[in-house]
């Protein structure tokens, strides 16, 4: 597939930021895919490395990879995060969770140093909120959730797969928030964090430190903030 150029060129730029002794988030999707294949490489190649993964999906594959994962209790810091995203301004602001991983992708995202994104140049948008925004709901009354939501201008949909309710790794169902354009991403999602039930919410304002652009003919561009030293914990 053409698109995949891009995301492959993103994922393969990502790992290069990997040296050894790091401890690195594994994101989820099509585009991180692409870092995880490359991290393995660099594993089966000697590199000593830990790592923690976003999903249960990016966990089996990191597996197959034989890249180490290790349980939490052992996570002394987390030096990059390396995963994808569903759209990203030029400000570094994020909609994610189109996947379904977003509540791991943000605890991981929130203690990693960095956060690198890997997209394709599709994902670069001027302004969030064309692709409709995830939101993660607790199974437990879920119609009243949907309600509040929708009564907020929301026009949210319940996630399906296959016809059935989609279901996060943690159980939990998926709103998409149909918004178009999100004005005040920072007011809306204290909005959205007061609404008894909602588990989380798939903007990421202030993690991402780098988005690392895949193009087509396979060259990267890279959009950084300025490292702020920042730690885990
Ligand atoms: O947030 C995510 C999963 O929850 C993904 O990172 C996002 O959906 C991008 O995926 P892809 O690289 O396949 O386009």
């Amino acid at each position: 597939m053409q698109t995949d150029i891009g995301k492959k060129a993103a994922g393969e730029k990502a790992a290069e930021y990997i040296k050894p002794g790091m401890t690195v988030g594994l994101g989820t999707g099509s585009t991180a895919y692409y870092a995880i294949l490359r991290i393995g490489e660099l594993v089966r190649a000697g590199m000593e490395i830990k790592a923690v993964a976003t999903s249960e999906q990016s966990e089996q594959l990191a597996r197959e990879q034989q890249i180490p994962i290790i349980p939490f209790d052992k996570v002394e810091k987390i030096d990059i995060d390396i995963d994808g995203a569903d759209e990203a301004d030029a400000q570094l602001q994020l909609i994610k969770g189109g996947g379904g991983a977003l509540l791991r992708e943000k605890i991981i995202a929130v203690a990693a140093k960095e956060m690198l994104v890997v997209m394709d140049e599709s994902k670069l948008v001027k302004q969030l909120g064309k692709f409709p925004l995830p939101v993660e709901i607790a199974t437990f009354a879920w119609e009243l959730t949907f309600k509040q939501l929708a009564a907020s201008g929301a026009n949210p949909v319940l996630r399906l797969k296959d016809n059935n309710r989609f279901v996060t790794d943690n159980g939990n169902y998926i709103l998409d928030c149909r918004y178009q354009k999100i004005h005040n991403a920072a007011a809306l999602e204290a909005q959205l964090n007061s609404v008894p039930g909602v588990v989380e919410n798939g903007l990421f304002l202030h993690y991402a430190s780098k988005l690392i652009i895949g193009y087509q003919d396979g060259t990267v561009r890279e959009i950084t903030r300025p490292y702020q030293g920042k730690k885990s914990f």
